[in-house]
């Protein structure tokens, strides 16, 4: 069976305090987008082993750090999974901000569960996406959801952007994500994000914030100069996606955009 496991960006983004276990306390507004990874499990007819090919772009670390093999590694606890081959094919950027290895590592537990009809329901596959990452869970269900605590506490939203002209820039950085955190000093928001959101997109310049953007900015100002060229072009809403490095620009019709020395993905191309 194969599956498409997609990218999400963030629409604002609060760290509120941070956790005694390390993490922090969030609030934020995920959204899928079009880009995507190619995932497939093929089983071997070999005992309870595996294989992972992997193809596309090249993952640092080796295969059993992969995320899609945590997941594998996780379901085989509780349940018997025959020999599989995997593979995994990377075209969402990491550092990016765009959730692609929790996607992926999401998608392979829905994937294992559908293939070997394993039984979770959707509840239970949340929860062991969060066992995963922060970021895991969305992709369960994998609908626009306003997130808090640690990004685990989802509550799905009506909003649909699908009338934008969408843009997505990737510079050629890589932001770790704990290094990110790392930057932050939390402070509660001034209004709710949950308020925020339900405003016209024309009205969240200057309010839907990410609090990663200033340290972010700070230590590469190659991503605001980003940001401020798609306002340039006449982005309605435009910001950094997560803990960076990747930023988006939503635009009322098409745009004719271009920026050296990184990879840019146009509507209809996602
Ligand atoms: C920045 C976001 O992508 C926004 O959606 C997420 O909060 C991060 O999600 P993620 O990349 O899946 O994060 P994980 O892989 O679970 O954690 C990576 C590191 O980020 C930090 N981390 C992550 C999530 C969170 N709520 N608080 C944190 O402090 C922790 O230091 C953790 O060790
Ligand atoms: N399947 C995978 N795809 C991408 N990265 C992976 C994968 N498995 C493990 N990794 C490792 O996890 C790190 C984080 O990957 P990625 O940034 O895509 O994850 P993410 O936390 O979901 O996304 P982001 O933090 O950028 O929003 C990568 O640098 C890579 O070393």
């Amino acid at each position: 069976m194969i599956c498409f496991p997609n990218a999400k960006i963030n629409l604002g983004l609060n760290i509120i305090s941070r956790r005694g276990d390390g993490y922090h306390n969030l609030e934020t507004l995920f959204y899928p987008i079009g880009l995507r990874d190619g995932l497939e499990i093929v089983p071997s007819g070999r005992e309870e082993d595996f294989r992972l090919f992997q193809t596309g772009a090249t993952i640092q670390g080796d295969m059993d750090d992969n995320l899609v093999i945590k997941a594998l590694k996780l379901i085989s606890e509780e349940k018997k999974i025959p020999g599989i081959d995997i593979h995994l094919f990377k075209k969402i950027p990491f550092g990016a901000g765009l959730g692609g290895g929790s996607s992926d590592a999401a998608f392979m537990l829905k994937l294992l569960n559908d293939t070997f009809s394993l039984g979770y329901t959707v509840p239970e596959l949340e929860q062991k996406a969060a066992e995963i990452g922060a970021d895991c869970p969305f992709f369960i269900k994998n609908k626009p959801a306003f997130a808090k605590e640690t990004g685990n506490l989802l509550e799905e939203v009506d909003l649909d952007l699908s009338s934008y002209f969408f843009v997505l820039v990737k510079p050629d950085i890589t932001v770790s994500t704990k290094e990110a955190y790392s930057l932050i000093s939390p402070v509660p928001p001034e209004i709710p994000l949950g308020e925020i959101i339900q405003k016209p997109v024309s009205e969240w310049k200057g309010l839907l914030k990410n609090d990663f953007e200033p340290p972010i900015f700070k230590k590469y100002p190659e991503i605001c100069r980003i940001k401020e060229q798609l306002y340039a072009k006449g982005a309605v809403y435009a910001s950094m996606s997560g803990s960076g490095s990747s930023v988006y620009g939503f635009f009322e019709k098409e745009t004719d955009i271009r920026f050296d020395n990184c990879w840019v993905w146009k509507n209809k191309e996602l």
